[in-house]
């Protein structure tokens, strides 16, 4: 469904990614694990285009998406293309990035109206039906300020659900969110995975949550990834130093 072919991302003399090769299939579900700065988040920004590559080409869903074919060959795509295939892709942020001045229902309706061009009706009906799914239909009046963090976090799973995309990224989407307030968003993800056929890939630092509800664990390095395999083995036996490090330290800390 996804995939990374030799694509290397570089600000100035700084390697962030290194001719990376990742390949994900349809409905699965990986988590990517790592230290600070080993460019986790870099790898979820360039498959929402939010960063251009240098080398390599994105692959989504069997089209390039970084590049179209012409004449047999490869070449840069246009923005068109990539708006066309981005809208396969929902996204997921550590701050939740709301509209302050709507409500959850305006938050989730707002893209599949101008986006979309779907009828505001429709819109609001599967709305109800995200916001609910999401435990939230008391609070659709709500404007984001009247909202806790938690869930604040759900309306923006829910709005990124609203566009119907095949696959799901997920950026440390706990990681703002007060201790008691990480399970109920972990919840609804669980649930996603549970009941939509949606390919998911997140970058997390809950190790608990990547064990169980991952089918790849990714460790990355330096740009690198340095050991992928099911959590399993991740967890319980990792092959490389570097993974043992990290997670050492993680469960030291945590
Ligand atoms: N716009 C930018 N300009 C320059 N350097 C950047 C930019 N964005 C990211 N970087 C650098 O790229 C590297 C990888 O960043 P990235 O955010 O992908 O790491 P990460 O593994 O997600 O880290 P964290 O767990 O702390 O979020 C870091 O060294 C970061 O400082």
């Amino acid at each position: 469904m996804v995939r990374f072919e030799n694509v290397s991302k570089r600000y100035g003399p700084l390697t962030v990614l290194d001719n990376l090769n990742l390949d994900i299939g349809r409905g699965e579900k990986v988590s990517i694990i790592g230290p600070s700065g080993s460019g986790k988040t870099t790898v979820l920004r360039m498959l929402m285009t939010l960063e251009a590559i240098n080398d390599g080409v994105i692959w989504v869903d069997g089209e390039p998406m970084t590049h179209m074919m012409q004449n047999g060959k490869l070449v840069p795509a246009t923005a068109k293309h990539i708006r066309r295939i981005r809208a396969k892709i929902g996204m997921v942020f550590q701050s939740f990035n709301l509209f302050p001045h709507m409500t959850a229902m305006g938050n989730c309706i707002e893209a599949p109206i101008t986006v979309l061009g779907m009828k505001r009706s429709e819109a609001e009906e599967r709305a109800a039906e995200l916001l609910d799914m999401v435990g939230l239909s008391a609070k659709k009046d709500h404007y984001p300020s009247q909202l806790s963090g938690g869930q604040q976090q759900r309306v923006a799973i829910a709005r990124a659900l609203a566009m119907r995309p095949k696959i799901m990224l997920f950026d440390e989407v706990t990681s703002a969110l007060d201790p008691e307030l990480v399970g109920e968003v972990l919840q609804v993800i669980r649930k996603i995975g549970r009941e939509h056929d949606l390919t998911m890939l997140m970058v997390t630092h809950q190790m608990g949550f990547a064990k169980e509800f991952s089918d790849r664990v990714c460790f990355f390095y330096q740009g690198k990834i340095c050991e992928q395999g099911a959590p399993a083995e991740i967890f319980g036996n990792p092959n490389n130093e570097r993974t043992r490090q990290f997670l050492n330290a993680v469960l030291e800390a945590g």
